[in-house]
């Protein structure tokens, strides 16, 4: 990433390929969901505690296990960005993260360009496909020192309180919800070049990341002038 990005006074971070490798949702996140999907449903799949994560799946599949664990892994297999889909995934990697099998491998940058961010009285705050209560695990569990980044964090989106990511109104949502701050003094990172126009589309600053294992950037794309590789944002 180019320095001088200093310019801004909230700084809205995307998760996979962001913050941390997508291998990691891929390799990681996604297997553990669906390896630990058959007991769960065998064991609690007429508690209240699931109830509320298998009601919020599509009727076809509420009342039948094998159909439900098949859509389950459709959607995983397929990376669907669905709301009912991410609800349950983040609930169940909370024992991952609780049993410290699961842990997140943010890149080195991250963790000291935050506690920078944070230090200098700027906002941080998360935008994710991944359910608020998945992203505060996964920050909760981070391999930084310390390792619960949840502090630097003050607010957290994602596909409930805002919207899908590739959408102008899903941004213009999070910009509502903090009226004090101008658009054009947010800056929204994100490896995904649809969401970074997005965000620019809502009045945001809004730069692509270039990070090890994300696919290239398309040479041709004018976003891939401006796009950062690492996060030198408070290096004055
Ligand atoms: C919040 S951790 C899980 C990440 C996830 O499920 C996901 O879909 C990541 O999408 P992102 O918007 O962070 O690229
Ligand atoms: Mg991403």
């Amino acid at each position: 990433m180019a320095t001088g990005f200093t310019d801004f006074d909230v700084l809205l971070l995307d998760i996979e390929g962001t913050v941390c490798p997508i291998s990691f949702v891929k390799d990681v996140l996604f297997p553990y969901a669906v390896n630990a999907l058959p007991k769960l449903l065998e064991e609690k799949w007429d508690d209240a505690e699931l109830a509320q994560y298998r009601n919020a799946f599509p009727e076809e599949y509420r009342d039948d296990r094998a159909a439900f664990e098949a859509h389950f892994r459709d959607l995983v297999a397929r990376d669907v960005k669905v709301s009912y889909l991410k609800a349950l995934q983040g609930y169940i990697w909370k024992a991952g993260y609780a049993s410290g099998e699961i842990k997140a491998p943010l890149f080195p940058d991250v963790a000291p360009f935050m506690k920078e961010v944070h230090a200098s009285g700027r906002k941080i705050m998360i935008y994710s496909s991944g359910s608020v209560p998945a992203q505060k695990l996964l920050f909760g569990h981070t391999n930084a020192q310390p390792s619960d980044l949840q502090p630097l964090i003050l607010d957290w989106f994602d596909t409930v309180n805002a919207g899908l990511k590739v959408n102008v109104a899903s941004y213009e949502a999070i910009l509502a919800s903090y009226p004090e701050v101008a658009p054009g003094r947010w800056l929204f990172l994100s490896d995904n070049l649809q969401e970074v126009e997005a965000a620019r589309g809502a009045g945001m600053q809004s730069v692509p990341v270039v990070r090890p294992g994300n696919a290239p950037l398309p040479d041709e794309h004018p976003l891939a002038k401006v796009a950062v590789d690492q996060f030198k944002l408070a290096s004055s």
